[in-house]
């Protein structure tokens, strides 16, 4: 379980994190999007304890994770560029990882061995990028962390091992119920993989929701009519987004889908298709309302 609680960080004059409070419970997957520089890292690095926030508070399983060994024991993280010993074969980094995590476990190390098809008695620097991150997940899970959090993770890996390292963390996620926070500019993977989603920008969070929520608050909607109305037939509802593409009205609206039906179904449209919004095109909304281009977004 992680909770920050108006959490900032501030580098010189800038402020990387802005008053950010998260909740991510037990057994959930949470991912954290956001545009490039939107403070994604920072957070992660906060949570994994490497930074020390200016302000707020950050807790693992009810502790401050900062100089708390006990509880950095339980949280794995795993960076954009995975961390890897110089020299260090992988067997001698999984006797590393087994020296310093009380919760090594070499059974589950033997068992993955299967999945990854990797020589264990090679330098873990000689491998590829995708290799190397394989072998990341490999000890990661090693240690049976209660919180795994992940910077880009999938990165690198190509969609055979994507799927075996996704099935991965799910199983830790339904077995033990294992946390996870996952930073990705990947939607469709968060869309797959995740229960809640929060987007930052410029170090705030602008949006925190359960990912079912979020898809079935906001609707992409194809109208047209025998005759055009006034302009005005829309103000009703709430239209996040609209375009006209001949005698055809495309809008994004928000609310509930049985009382947008009703309303415009009273106008007879002689087109009307509402259709559930990708995750994708809600973040390109959400991003384009705070001053992002989202033109075109409607296909
Ligand atoms: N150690 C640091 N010192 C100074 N500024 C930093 C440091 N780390 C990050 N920043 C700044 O903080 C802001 C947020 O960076 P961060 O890496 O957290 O963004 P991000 O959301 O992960 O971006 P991306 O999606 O591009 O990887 C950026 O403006 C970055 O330049």
């Amino acid at each position: 379980m992680i909770q920050l609680t108006n959490v900032s960080k501030i580098f010189k004059e800038l402020e990387a994190v802005e008053n950010v409070t998260i909740n991510v419970n037990k057994g959930s997957i949470y991912g954290l999007l956001g545009s490039n520089g939107a403070g994604k890292t920072t957070l992660l690095r906060l949570i994994a304890g490497i930074l020390h926030q200016d302000k707020g508070e950050i807790k693992v399983n009810q502790q401050n994770v900062y100089e708390n060994t006990a509880v950095k024991q339980q949280v794995f993280f795993i960076p954009d560029i995975p961390y890897v010993f110089p020299q260090y074969t992988v067997k001698q980094m999984a006797q590393f990882y087994q020296q310093t995590y009380s919760g090594w476990n070499q059974d589950r190390f033997d068992k993955i061995s299967a999945v990854f098809d990797i020589d264990c008695n090679k330098k873990v620097q000689t491998f590829s990028k995708g290799m190397q991150r394989q072998v990341a997940f490999w000890l990661a899970l090693s240690t049976m962390p209660d919180v795994l959090i992940l910077d880009e993770p999938l990165d690198g890996l190509d969609p055979v091992m994507r799927k075996k390292v996704k099935n991965l963390i799910i199983q830790d996620v339904a077995k033990r119920e294992m946390t996870v926070l996952i930073s990705s500019h990947n939607l469709r993977e968060i869309e797959d993989l995740c229960d809640h989603v929060g987007i930052l920008h410029k170090g705030r969070l602008l949006l925190e929701k359960e990912i079912d929520d979020l898809k079935s608050d906001t609707h992409k909607i194809q109208v047209a009519f025998k005759k055009p109305l006034s302009e005005d037939w829309l103000k009703p509802l709430n239209v996040l987004y609209s375009e006209q593409r001949g005698s055809v009205s495309l809008c994004i609206v928000r609310g509930k889908e049985e009382e947008i039906s009703t309303y415009i179904k009273r106008f007879q449209p002689i087109i009307y298709d509402l259709l559930p919004l990708t995750l994708e095109e809600i973040f390109i909304y959400e991003m384009g309302d705070v001053g992002y281009d989202f033109k075109n977004i409607l296909v």
